[in-house]
């Protein structure tokens, strides 16, 4: 399935103005269908479901989230309590906490009648930043791939990435994927190395998905083959994107990086992390202190795909399953942060 143009803003308001319109993501790359939000009750179902998830886009459905909410009752009462019930949807991704706080700021001084438009207009400048603080990202991670390119010219780049970091979970050009993008457009020869990113596939569904419009060269692979690919010299650089990264540099992102940032530190394969300060979290010390979320064994036990008449879910096991979505990167092992403000380099 193939987008027109190449990239696409991943949330924006319906023409009524009253809600938000997202793409479900759990029909991709099968299906393209836009689907519209009018409720906070349903943004926080969209959120919990993943039709929509990567950190920046949990906290931009949310922001919307908490406005469709005080159009409906603007009172104190209304705000606390839509605040926690999307607060609760996904415990790790801190951009979540970051664009509630955001658009809950914003409104508690003002008189009711106000508040909805106020809230309204947060979470839209919370998405033109997210995309403006992307598209840095890219730039300054474009200097990065040019200056790595450059030590072999006459061969394409190698970028190994997990999950889908990607303008599906943001709201414009991804943080993982912004350089990729901005170094494709500028002629650099890239090729991706994509996680499968077992157990929902965010990388051979999404990830894929997106490369594939933008006409990116990539090529699927199964989450255990990365350590082989680094030690025959095949991954020029690992970048992925985060959930969170805590005061002391960790990285908790995709269940599977810290594998990566393993196998790259044992061959000496850079290891960056694309982030925005809206998922920076320097209120909790270490990535011991982030909760990491644990979804559904059958997330794992089944597998879902498209099938005559829609999607279609198999079994593959009866026996218990363990499903924790996101691991901990310790800072050492990351090489840099690439970031709105430029390339961070870690000092653990
Ligand atoms: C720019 S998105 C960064 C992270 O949110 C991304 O790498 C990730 O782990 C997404 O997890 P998901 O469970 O699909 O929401």
């Amino acid at each position: 399935m193939i987008l027109e143009g190449q990239h696409r803003r991943s949330i924006a308001r319906t023409a009524d103005g009253k809600g938000v319109r997202i793409l479900d993501q759990r029909l991709l790359p099968w299906e393209v269908r836009w689907v519209e939000l009018r409720s906070a009750e349903a943004a926080a179902v969209a959120i919990h479901e993943m039709w929509t998830r990567g950190a920046p886009m949990i906290g931009a459905t949310a922001a919307y989230g908490l406005a469709m909410a005080l159009a409906d009752d603007p009172g104190d009462a209304s705000l606390s309590r839509t605040y926690q019930a999307l607060l609760a949807t996904r415990p790790t991704a801190v951009n979540l906490r970051w664009a509630l706080d955001e658009v809950r700021t914003a409104v508690a001084a003002l008189p009711e009648p106000q508040r909805a438009d106020a809230a309204f207009a947060r979470a839209g400048a919370i998405c033109e930043e997210d995309a403006a603080l992307c598209r840095a990202i890219g730039e300054h991670g474009l200097a990065l791939l040019r200056t790595l390119h450059a030590a072999n010219p006459d061969r394409p780049l190698n970028i190994l990435t997990h999950c889908n970091a990607g303008w599906l979970a943001t709201v414009d050009y991804g943080t993982a994927t912004a350089p990729i993008y901005l170094a494709h457009d500028a002629g650099i020869p890239v090729h991706v190395w994509v996680d499968e990113t077992r157990p929902r596939n965010q990388g051979a569904l999404l990830t894929a998905f997106e490369l594939a419009n933008h006409g990116v060269a990539h090529t699927v692979i199964a989450d255990n083959a990365g350590g082989l690919l680094m030690m025959q010299g095949k991954v020029d650089a690992v970048i992925v994107g985060t959930d969170r990264v805590t005061a002391n540099g960790d990285v908790c992102n995709k269940i599977g990086t810290y594998l990566k940032a393993l196998a790259a530190a044992d061959n000496n394969v850079p290891f960056y992390v694309a982030l925005p300060y809206t998922t920076f979290d320097p209120a909790t010390p270490t990535g011991a202190d982030v909760p990491i979320e644990e979804r559904a064994p059958e997330e794992l036990t089944r597998l879902t795909g498209p099938a005559a008449g829609g999607m279609a879910t198999v079994k593959i096991t009866d026996s218990p399953a363990a499903n924790p979505a996101f691991d901990v990167t310790p800072a050492r092992l990351v090489t840099g942060y690439i970031t709105e403000r430029g390339v961070l380099v870690s000092v653990s």
